[in-house]
């Protein structure tokens, strides 16, 4: 078993769990992330799925078909009570939705760092169309991009029907999985069905939390030289503190720790298909194009692990699959899978998490207190890793569609509808959290998270239902070893250099980055 310092103190489970209310965002994507990451991305003002048939000039026989079949959708909703912003030919809302973003963009104010902008809703900014129409219909509306009736669900109590819900007739909506289709194949994040319920079989317990255990020395090993990047920085600049631009560094660790502990290879080796990513990744959340298959460097040996991921899902796919050329589909389609879901989303997370303790150092030293109770040597057994779900906020959106007619608790929602929910909006809503839900008090978690707030399974930071995240135990052990060593080095503030200016490219991440001023922790 390995030796650990303590990476699991209370008070950053307290803290993870307070972003997820006071900050949010990823968190996502997202989708896409995801959010994801796998939450992709919602319709923008440019191009709507609906513009991507330029094709054929409005009024045509194609655009007339396009628009009536989310207008039949429509009425049954509407005949549910539900109601929405009136559709227009051919583009449905599309205009309306420009037309307001445009207003929120120049309504933009300039932010100042005195802590205040922590309370603000960014969901408002990056999607103002959602918070308009929630102030005029509710928790409960119905829009159209055209060719695709949608559906906001942010209620409470539906969230926690779909939560439940395990039936496969809400799956991955299929206009976004056609797009994704050259960059992820037929992996776990765009497929639906049963073929989908046969992935998750055999992917799932490779990320259960006995197996992320055996990964927390690796993840240990791979922070160290972002440690030492960190204290040269503060020597070089022969000062006690240094400016440092934590997002790369955090994505070097974070992408590091994904290449070795399921490919035995590293970042390094890998640099030029993270970067590839990295531009699909906006390319996909900003202008929802296709795009090309990055390929995947050949894996070596890791002495940390006996076994890397891949191999361990290898040998499930040799099991389960009839051919040879089936498996290999599956392992490479799901290796691709897995790279895109974790990349950004966990070291996104950790510059937001950075970022909110920069700001509120009396949590870095609640951190430290707790770090020294907890291993007063400085080394801690791996199995002192939490066992709850807390989580950190980077995934904004989940997205299903109802494949088949599909009722979630009164509302029958018609085939071909798809339904989306705001998960920061949800985590802000003070009709859940109480009224100081917009506050950072990481101490509301004090009691669990099932006290922190009113309305059972509304705290749904990795996705709602049976799609929700395979990797939490992974991104919550990796957010905890990260922001433990971290603080236990250093002490940090925010710098003057900090812009807040959240933006959406699948998950929500800092548009320009987190600066922070770091100084040796004595
Ligand atoms: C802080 C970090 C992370 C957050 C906030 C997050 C969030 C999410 C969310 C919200 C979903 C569901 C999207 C939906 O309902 O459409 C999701 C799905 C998924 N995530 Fe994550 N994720 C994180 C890290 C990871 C990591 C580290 C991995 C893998 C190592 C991973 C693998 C996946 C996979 C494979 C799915 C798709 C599951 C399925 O469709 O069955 N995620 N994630």
């Amino acid at each position: 078993m390995d030796a650990i310092p303590s990476v699991a103190p209370d008070s950053i489970k307290l803290f993870l769990f307070s972003i997820q209310s006071a900050w949010h965002s990823r968190s996502t994507n997202t989708p896409l992330h995801p959010d994801l990451h796998s939450t992709p991305s919602p319709p923008q003002p440019s191009p709507f799925p609906s513009r991507m048939h330029s094709g054929h000039p409005n009024g045509s026989f194609y655009n007339i078909a396009k628009f009536y079949i989310p207008q039949r959708l429509r009425k049954k909703l509407e005949r549910q009570g539900i109601r929405g912003p009136q559709p227009s030919f051919p583009y449905g809302n599309v205009g309306e939705m420009q037309k307001i973003q445009s207003a929120a963009i120049s309504m933009k104010a300039s932010r100042s760092i005195n802590g205040d902008f922590v309370g603000d809703d960014y969901t408002c900014l990056l999607f103002p169309y959602f918070a308009q129409w929630r102030k005029q219909y509710g928790s409960i509306y119905t829009y159209s991009t055209g060719n695709k009736q949608h559906l906001y669900i942010n209620d409470p109590e539906l969230v926690k029907e779909m939560n439940q819900s395990i039936t496969l007739g809400l799956g991955k909506p299929s206009y976004i999985t056609k797009r994704l289709s050259p960059l992820l194949g037929n992996g776990i994040l765009r497929s639906n069905g049963h073929f989908w319920v046969h992935q998750r079989k055999i992917i799932a317990p490779e990320f259960f939390m006995d197996k992320v255990k055996g990964m927390v020395g690796l993840m240990l090993e791979l922070a160290e030289p972002l440690l030492r990047k960190w204290q040269a920085c503060i020597e070089a600049q022969g000062e006690l503190r240094a400016e440092i631009r934590v997002d790369d560094d955090l994505r070097v660790v974070s992408a590091d720790v994904i290449s070795r502990a399921c490919f035995g290879s590293s970042y390094t080796k890998g640099k030029e298909i993270f970067s590839k990513l990295r531009t699909l990744q906006k390319t996909i959340s900003s202008k929802g194009m296709l795009f090309g298959l990055p390929t995947f460097g050949k894996c070596q040996e890791t002495p940390l692990l006996k076994k890397d991921l891949l191999q361990m899902i290898l040998e499930e796919a040799m099991d389960h699959f009839p051919s040879k050329d089936e498996s290999r589909h599956f392992i490479v389609d799901n290796c691709k899978n897995i790279y895109f879901a974790e990349h950004e989303s966990t070291s996104v997370a950790a510059s937001w998490c950075l970022m909110l303790l920069a700001l509120y150092p009396q949590w870095q030293t609640h951190i430290r207190y707790e770090m020294s109770q907890a291993c007063p040597n400085g080394s801690l057994d791996v199995d002192s890793l939490p066992k709850s779900n807390e989580v950190v906020p980077t995934s904004s959106i989940c997205v299903k569609e109802a494949l088949e007619r599909t009722q979630i608790g009164h509302v029958d929602v018609p085939k071909g509808v798809c339904i989306w929910s705001l998960i920061p909006t949800l985590h802000r809503d003070p009709a859940i959290w109480g009224p100081d839900a917009h506050k950072f008090r990481p101490e509301r978690f004090a009691n669990g998270v099932t006290k922190a707030y009113k309305a059972l399974q509304a705290y749904v930071p990795f996705g709602v239902g049976a799609r929700s995240c395979l990797g939490r135990n992974f991104a919550m052990a990796q957010l905890k070893v990260i922001i433990s060593l971290i603080t236990s080095k250093f002490t940090f503030s925010l710098s003057p250099n900090y812009q807040h200016s959240p933006a959406y490219r699948m998950v929500v991440q800092p548009g320009h980055g987190v600066n922070i001023l770091i100084q040796k922790f004595q």
